[in-house]
């Protein structure tokens, strides 16, 4: 059943919405504006229109508004566990990345304007090395409300950012512009420390941190709030921190059996039919009423940046069944129900099945361009043990946790054959670089930076009510070899003890979900 569209757009990933709730039927989401128009939206007015009332608890609805409206702008409502949830860590080097990158070199190598189509090539795309950014162009078909970014010009794997040169934020800002941290003049591996642990890269931690709490902020830099804010709207080429530019809208992917599996007393009730409802259902599932050409940005799956050893924790919490609480829905395969926490009722996974914790990985392209090492180790804070190598490939882990606070992106399901790619994008959070020219140092330029987004571009063309989905492993699973496939990373996906089946369907499905081996 479809019903006009209720709420306005909550895709960008600015908006840190609560997603406790669960949609009777299917829930609709569009952007009422033009994109270009949609960052000047009032962001608190759309999440209190799009807390559906029939389905939040009443009292939690409040009291996160009642948090988000005050001068502490939500930090006790996003806090979802031990204090350590909001320590944000990010950009962990991980030592257990052996693998090169396969993605390197698979950009495009063509010079082109902003706005132009961009060819495909066997190098790094020179626009892109160039600009410091993705270009993109309005589709006719969705009356220009689309941006499309050229996927052949895009180096697959690398962290883009969302302005150009010419953009009045560029212009405005001191920042060095920068689409890749391929891109980066590297530091040694002694300067390493230093650049992790810069003072300023802490501040921006501990901003980042902030900014993850507060709805309605566009302006992420930390030079200049207002101004960059400016520039943001001013920019044409943003299509990331744009919004939504189709309908999108999320139902059951369970086969209709004349018993809605979102309620949670019946499919408690039903035992046997849960089950076989579970087997078949990959959950709910994200889907679009309009056409997506390809290359199109859909959505960001948003959600709160945290340490890997915060998603660990919230891992094993999220593995321990809860409680259904009667009245509320609860899906046998998502199981997104409302529970009791010292916080007071807030959204809880109840079951061993869902997890939406998702790794962003960023490889390094070592010495791509510069002949230098590339971005520079560091030791690993979880283990307190060296990296690998300087000179080593490397991939760089962004966790993103949507569980208590996203977006609709955490609906998208994993494809072997998706139909999205996730692509790192850094909007208005570009990496920095600072000269050291002090006699010790070894190098001449260390960099900082902030973490990613997830954002999801359509990887080919879609039709209406296409399920939107994305692959899970970010393209690595189909890179290794059986044995990988079905090693460690794999099978600890349900409760570490197996892997959990991937019902995806795709003729070239793997069999298994990817899961993160550092969880
Ligand atoms: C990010 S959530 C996606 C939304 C989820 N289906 C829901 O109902 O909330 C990821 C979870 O969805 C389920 N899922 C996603 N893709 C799947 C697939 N291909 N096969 C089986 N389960 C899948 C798994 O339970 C997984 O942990």
């Amino acid at each position: 059943m479809r019903r006009s569209p209720p709420h306005p757009d909550i895709s960008s990933g600015r908006e840190r919405l609560p997603i406790p709730y669960y949609p009777e039927e299917e829930e609709n989401f569009t952007s009422p504006h033009p994109p270009q128009k949609a960052v000047e939206r009032c962001l608190l007015g759309s999440l209190q229109s799009y807390i559906p009332e029939s389905i939040v608890h009443e009292t939690w609805r409040k009291e996160a508004l009642a948090r988000l409206l005050d001068g502490d702008r939500g930090a006790a409502f996003a806090r979802t566990g031990s204090s350590e949830a909001n320590e944000i860590e990010q950009w962990l080097p991980r030592d257990d990345w052996s693998v090169s990158d396969p993605y390197e070199g698979s950009g495009c190598s063509c010079i082109a304007k902003p706005g132009a189509p961009c060819c495909t090539a066997d190098t790094d795309c020179e626009c892109v090395e160039s600009f410091g950014n993705f270009y993109s162009t309005a589709d006719a078909q969705l009356n220009g409300l689309a941006r499309i970014l050229h996927l052949d010009a895009l180096p697959a794997r690398h962290a883009l950012r969302e302005c150009t040169p010419l953009c009045a934020c560029q212009q405005a800002s001191s920042f060095i512009r920068s689409n890749s941290i391929s891109t980066q003049r590297a530091a040694g591996p002694e300067d390493e420390a230093r650049s992790f642990r810069h003072p300023e890269f802490v501040d921006r931690a501990k901003r980042r941190k902030l900014e993850s709490l507060e709805v309605g902020t566009e302006s992420n830099s930390y030079e200049d709030p207002q101004k960059s804010e400016r520039a943001s709207i001013q920019c044409a080429n943003r299509v990331v921190g744009s919004g939504l530019a189709c309908r999108l809208y999320i139902r059951s992917t369970a086969p209709r059996l004349g018993i809605s599996p979102h309620r949670c007393s019946k499919s408690e009730g039903n035992a046997a039919i849960s089950a076989d409802l579970k087997s078949a259902s990959r959950g709910l599932g994200l889907f679009t009423h309009d056409f997506i050409p390809r290359g199109a940005f859909v959505i960001e799956y948003a959600g709160e940046v945290i340490s890997t050893q915060e998603a660990r924790k919230r891992w094993v919490e999220y593995q321990k069944p809860s409680m259904c609480s009667p009245g509320k829905g609860s899906d046998p395969a998502s199981s997104i129900a409302i529970s009791q926490s010292d916080f007071g009722p807030r959204p809880s996974v109840s079951n061993k099945g869902s997890n939406y914790i998702l790794v962003l990985q960023e490889w390094m392209n070592v010495g791509a361009h510069t002949g230098h090492a590339g971005f520079p180790s560091s030791p690993d804070p979880l283990s307190g043990t060296q990296a690998t190598s300087a000179l080593a490939p490397r991939a760089y882990r962004t966790n993103i946790d949507p569980t208590i606070t996203g977006n609709a992106g955490r609906f998208a399901n994993h494809s072997c054959e998706p139909n999205l790619i996730s692509i790192p994008v850094r909007c208005d959070e570009p990496i920095k670089l600072y000269d050291d020219t002090s006699a010790s140092s070894t190098c001449e330029t260390y960099a900082v930076a902030a973490a990613p987004r997830a954002a999801l571009f359509a990887a080919r063309d879609i039709q209406p009510d296409d399920e939107l989905t994305f692959d899970y492993s970010g393209g690595e699973l189909a890179q290794l070899d059986d044995s990988r496939k079905h090693g460690e990373g794999v099978k600890r996906d349900v409760g570490r003890s197996g892997a959990t089946p991937c019902l995806c369907g795709a003729p070239s499905c793997r069999g298994w979900m990817y899961f993160d081996p550092a969880l």
